[in-house]
C-alpha cells in the first residue's frame, strides 16, 4: 500500500488562482493591497522563503514590500521599521521572518506588529481572539494544513490528531484550530517531555509533524491508514529534511511531502491573510460611504 499525496503545490495553485480574481475586483474598486516582509540577517534559508513570499504576491497581483536589515541592527532600529511599516497605508500585512538573531527580542517584536496588519496571526491579539472564537487572521501554516485535509476529504470531525511540536508557528497554533467546534478533532500534543512519543502517535488518525527533527516518525509509529503531516523543515548535508521518515508512505493513508506539502500553503494562506483584509476593508469603506451618501 502506498498513501496518497497531500499535494500542496496543486492545492496551492487552486487557492492563487481564486486570489488572483479576488485582487482584480479590489483594484476595480480602487485598493490595493501589499504585503510587507522584514528579513533580519542573511540566513540562504530565511531568504529564500522571503523571495518566495514576494514571487508568490507578484503571481496574484499584490503589491510587495521588502526590507531587508543587517544582522546587527539593534532592537530599537527593528522597532522603528515596524513603526513605519505599521503607518504606512500601502503595506496592508507583513510579517517580522523568524527567527530573529538572538540579541533580538521575538516576542516583542510580534507583539509591536500593528494587529490589523498582522499577516502570521501571530500577534497576541490574534491568537488570542482565535482561543476566543472572535474573527481574526489565522496562524498561516494551521491554516494551511486544515485546507489540505478538506481538499482530501481526510475526515477531521471526531478524529484523534496527534501533533509533535508545540511551537508558536505551527504546533500550539494548530491545536487550536483543530479543537474549534468547526474541526471538532481531539488533539494531543507533544513535546521534549512527552513520556512515550510513538505510543502517542500510534494512536493518531491525523499526525502533524512540526519538531524540526528529521525523520523523527517512523513506520513503526504510524496506524496504517493514518494522515501524516509533515510540516518540520531541517537542513542535513545542506539538503533539506522532513520530520517523517520514507518508510512511512508503505503504511500511512495519507501523506503530505516535504517539499511540496505544507510549505507552498503557508505562503497561500499568507497572501490569502493580506487579501481578506483588505476585503474587509473595502467593505467597511462601502458601509461608511453608504451611511454618509
Ligand atoms: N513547512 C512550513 O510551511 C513550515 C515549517 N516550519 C517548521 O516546522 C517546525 C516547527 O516550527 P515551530 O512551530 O516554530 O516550532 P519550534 O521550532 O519553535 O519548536 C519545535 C518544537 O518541537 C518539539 N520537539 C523537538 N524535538 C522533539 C522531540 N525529539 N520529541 C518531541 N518534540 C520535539 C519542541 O519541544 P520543546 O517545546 O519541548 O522544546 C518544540 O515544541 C520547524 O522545523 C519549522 O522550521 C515552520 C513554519 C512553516
Ligand atoms: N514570521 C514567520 N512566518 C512564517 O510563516 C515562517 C517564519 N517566520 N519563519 C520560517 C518558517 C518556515 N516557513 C516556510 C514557508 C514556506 C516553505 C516552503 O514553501 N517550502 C517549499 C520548499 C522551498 C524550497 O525548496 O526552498 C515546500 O515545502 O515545497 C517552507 C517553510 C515559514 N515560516
Ligand atoms: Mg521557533
Amino acid at each position: 500500500m502506498t498513501a496518497t499525496i497531500l499535494d500542496g503545490k496543486a492545492t496551492r495553485d487552486e487557492i492563487f488562482a481564486d486570489l488572483k480574481k479576488r485582487v482584480d475586483a479590489l483594484k476595480e474598486s480602487g485598493i490595493q493591497p501589499g504585503l510587507g516582509t522584514v528579513l533580519v540577517g542573511d540566513d540562504p534559508g530565511s531568504a529564500a522563503y522571503v523571495r518566495g513570499k514576494h514571487a508568490d504576491c507578484a503571481r496574484v497581483g499584490v503589491a510587495s514590500i521588502r526590507r531587508d536589515l543587517p544582522a546587527d541592527i539593534s532592537q530599537d532600529e527593528l522597532n522603528a521599521v515596524i513603526d513605519d511599516l505599521n503607518a504606512d497605508p500601502a503595506c496592508t500585512g507583513y510579517i517580522v521572518q523568524l527567527p530573529l538573531p538572538k540579541h533580538l527580542d521575538e516576542n516583542a517584536a510580534l507583539e509591536r506588529v500593528d494587529p490589523e496588519k498582522d499577516a502570521d496571526g501571530l500577534h497576541p491579539i490574534n491568537l488570542g481572539r482565535l482561543v476566543l472564537g472572535k474573527e481574526a487572521p489565522l496562524p498561516c501554516t494551521p491554516r494551511g494544513i486544515v485546507h489540505l485535509l478538506r481538499r482530501y476529504e481526510v475526515a477531521i470531525a471526531g478524529a484523534h490528531a496527534v501533533v509533535v511540536g508545540r511551537g508558536v508557528t505551527v504546533g500550539r497554533p494548530i491545536g487550536l484550530l483543530l479543537t474549534r467546534r468547526s474541526e471538532n478533532a481531539t488533539v494531543t500534543l507533544c513535546h521534549t517531555g512527552t513520556r512515550d512519543l510513538a505510543a502517542e502517535v500510534r494512536r493518531a488518525d491525523i499526525v502533524i509533524a512540526a519538531a524540526g527533527v528529521p525523520g523523527i516518525i517512523t513506520e513503526d509509529m504510524v496506524k496504517p491508514g493514518a494522515a501524516v503531516l509533515d510540516v518540520g523543515v531541517s537542513r542535513v548535508d545542506d539538503k533539506l529534511a522532513g520530520d517523517v521518515a520514507p518508510e512511512v508512505w508503505n503504511v500511512a493513508g495519507f501523506v503530505s511531502p516535504n517539499p511540496g506539502g505544507v510549505g507552498p500553503l503557508t505562503r497561500a494562506f499568507l497572501v490569502t491573510n493580506v487579501v481578506e483584509r483588505a476585503e474587509q476593508a473595502a467593505a467597511e469603506l462601502a458601509s461608511t460611504g453608504a451611511h454618509s451618501g
